[in-house]
Order: structure tokens, then C-alpha cells, then sequence
């Protein structure tokens, strides 16, 4: 690799990806952590640089510790940012982002790792207007489960896969659209086990996700309940196969690529959608506490925008009524507000 791989949300997935980065023997000095601000970056100095990553899906929960380099905006002093991973919560982006477009230019790789749809998009319409500048933009669906311990300090609870692809562009040259150096070398990670697909099918990948988090994450958060206190309910599997329902129809009523691909239509059905969403909530994640539950808990504001919001500004804009994730979204901001007011 010969330029640095920069981690903008250095929490409970940006330090996951850091880490198995920087286990990689060509990437020891190549990852540097990008912080909000001084005074995030101090306190990473206080822990002496290193972030520590448990693995508790291993007997002992091993610790890896690796030192790091990190960055706050104002002390960047580079040309360019050729490669970038963005993990901040979806929620967070674009103000996070703002601080490194003059880094940016059509040459320079940048992948999302986030759930939820629609933050490229959004992106693409507010900042990378001109498609030929804009850079190579790559979608990643991670599903490891990672979360904090203590400050710089996570625990790596679910061992999962990273989906990836190249987010197509109009202007540039299918020689562009390989994977590039970022990618490949997260691939080199056993831990990650990184695949890199064809957009088609990521984005499969990435609308089954949205229907497991369409799902967990409102329902626990507004219920403020774990993953598997909503399971053997009927009423909860019900509200479930509402929210799917109305899922899959916008799915395939607002998004071209997918109504065209036989693929798409055989596995995006709500039969088999509903069975995946309780076996990765209720089994697989069943001791977890949501990460939308666990925004609402600590006062952040959530996701909810780019997961049910998502689905409502899609049917919205094709006239399509999505109730049920109408008022989904609508009691989660109601139970956010309620939570932030609380002293
Ligand atoms: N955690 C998990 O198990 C999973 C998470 N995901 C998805 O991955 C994405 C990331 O989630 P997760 O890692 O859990 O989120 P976290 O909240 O743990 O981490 C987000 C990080 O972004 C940082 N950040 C926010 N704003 C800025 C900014 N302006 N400049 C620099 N850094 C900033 C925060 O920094 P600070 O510490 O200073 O607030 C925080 O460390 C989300 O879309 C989530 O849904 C997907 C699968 C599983
Ligand atoms: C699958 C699930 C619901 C696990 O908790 C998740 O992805 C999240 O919490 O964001």
C-alpha cells in the first residue's frame, strides 16, 4: 500500500477495521485514525495511541492492542486522502465529511461502511454533483458486531463477513470499477473476511440488512428491551411482517435495478425475509442491545433516517403509503426526544 488508509469514525466498527488493518504486516504505519477533534485526539494520546480490540468470540477474549496514528481536522497536513473508510453513524456523515472534501478528489477511494440506504445517494446530490469529479465511492455491509467497553476500548462480540462494492458511476471508465488497493487489502484480513461482489448483488445484501435492522433496531429502542425479549411474540412477528411488507414493495417499486433482477425478486420476499430477520435479531444477535436502542439510551440522536425513514422518503416519493414504518419512525423520535430530556 503506499499511501495511508484514513478511518473516519473511529468507534465501535472504525476501530474493528483500524485494528484488522493494522494487523495486515504492509499496513503497520499505513492507518490513521481521523477524530472529531484535539481533544479526542488527546485523550487517544492519554491511552498512549493504542486501541484495543477484545475478541470475545475467541477462548479468552483475546485483546489486540495497536498503535495507531491519529488526526484531528485542523492538524491534517497532507495533499490528499487517496484511500478512506467512513464508519460514523449515517446520521453524522456529511458533517463529519465536510472537514476532509478538500482532500478529496476523483482519484481517491472512499468507502461506507454503515447499515441503512441512501447516504451516497444523499451525498451524491449535496456535494459530488458532477459525477466526474466525484471519487470512487464504494458500499460496504458489515456484519460483525462490535461495541464499546470502555473510551478506545471495544469489544469484538460477533464474528460476521464485509460485504463490499463499487458504487457505479456514469462517468467513470469500467477499468475504474475493480476492486482497488483499499479494498483488496482488507481482504488480506482472515478475521474481516471481506468479499468483494458485483453492485447487484451487494445491494441484495444490503436491502435484506435494512429488513433485519428495519426491524430490531425501532422495535428495541422503543420497547427499550433486548434483541431476544422480542422473540415468541406473536404481535412483534406480525408488526415484523408489516414492516417487511412494506419494504419489499418499496424496494421494488423505487429501485430500477432491483425490479429488473430475477435474483433480487426470488430473494427479497417477505416469507423468507421475516424467518432471516428473527433467526439474526433473535439468535445470532439475541443477547445484544441494538445499536439503535443503545443511541437512544445515551441521548444520540439515531440512525432511524437512513433505515424506516428511508423507506417512508421512497414510498413518499412514489405516493406509496408506508404506515407502519411511518409510525415506527415517528416513535422513535419520539422515544429519542424523550430520553434526551431526561436529565
Ligand atoms: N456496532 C456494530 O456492531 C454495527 C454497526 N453497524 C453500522 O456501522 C456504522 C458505524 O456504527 P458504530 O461503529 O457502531 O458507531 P459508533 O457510534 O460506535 O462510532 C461512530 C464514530 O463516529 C465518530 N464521529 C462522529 N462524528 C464525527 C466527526 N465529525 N468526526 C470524526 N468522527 C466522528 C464518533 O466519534 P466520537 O467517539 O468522538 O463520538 C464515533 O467514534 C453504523 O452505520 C452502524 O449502524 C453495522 C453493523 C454492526
Ligand atoms: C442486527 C442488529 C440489530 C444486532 O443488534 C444490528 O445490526 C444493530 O444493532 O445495529
Amino acid at each position: 500500500m503506499n499511501s495511508p488508509i484514513y478511518v473516519l469514525g473511529a468507534g465501535s466498527i472504525g476501530s474493528l477495521l483500524a485494528c484488522e488493518l493494522a494487523s495486515i504486516p504492509s499496513m503497520q504505519n499505513e492507518v490513521v485514525l481521523l477524530l472529531r477533534n484535539q481533544v479526542r485526539a488527546e485523550q487517544f494520546m492519554a491511552k498512549q495511541s493504542l486501541m484495543t480490540i477484545e475478541r470475545k468470540f475467541e477462548q479468552g477474549s483475546p485483546k489486540i492492542q495497536k498503535k495507531l496514528k491519529a488526526k484531528y481536522p485542523a492538524e491534517l497536513n497532507v495533499s490528499t486522502i487517496d484511500n478512506l473508510i467512513v464508519t460514523t453513524k449515517t446520521v453524522h456523515t456529511e458533517k463529519a465529511l465536510s472537514n476532509y472534501l478538500p482532500f478529496l478528489n476523483e482519484n481517491s477511494n472512499i468507502l461506507f461502511v454503515q447499515n441503512g440506504l441512501g447516504v451516497i445517494e444523499h451525498l451524491k446530490r449535496v456535494i459530488w454533483t458532477d459525477e466526474s469529479k466525484a471519487p470512487n465511492l464504494y458500499q460496504g455491509i458489515i456484519t460483525h458486531g462490535s461495541f464499546q467497553k470502555q473510551d478506545f476500548h471495544f469489544v469484538h462480540a460477533g464474528l460476521g463477513n464485509l460485504k463490499i462494492a463499487k458504487v457505479p458511476s456514469l462517468n467513470k471508465s469500467p477499468a475504474i470499477n475493480g476492486a482497488c488497493v483499499m479494498v483488496e487489502t482488507l481482504m488480506k484480513s482472515r478475521i474481516l473476511n471481506t468479499s468483494y461482489l458485483p453492485y447487484d448483488d451487494l445491494l441484495i445484501s444490503q436491502c435484506e440488512k435494512l429488513a433485519v435492522n428495519a426491524c430490531m433496531n425501532p422495535n428495541t429502542a422503543i420497547l427499550d428491551c433486548l434483541n431476544r425479549e422480542l422473540s415468541n411474540i406473536e404481535e412483534v412477528k406480525l408488526l415484523f411482517k408489516n414492516i417487511i411488507t412494506e419494504c419489499v414493495d418499496v424496494f421494488f417499486k423505487c429501485i430500477p435495478s432491483l425490479s429488473e433482477n430475477e435474483k433480487a425478486r426470488k430473494t427479497l420476499v417477505v416469507p423468507r425475509l421475516l424467518e432471516m430477520v428473527m433467526y439474526m435479531g433473535f439468535v445470532v444477535c439475541g443477547d445484544n442491545s441494538s445499536s439503535m436502542r443503545q443511541d437512544t439510551l445515551f441521548k444520540r440522536d439515531t440512525e432511524i433516517d437512513s433505515i424506516n425513514g428511508w423507506i417512508v422518503k421512497l414510498a413518499e416519493e412514489v405516493g406509496y403509503p408506508a404506515n407502519v414504518n411511518k409510525t415506527i419512525t415517528l416513535l422513535v423520535k419520539a422515544r429519542t426526544q424523550i430520553n434526551q430530556r431526561r436529565i
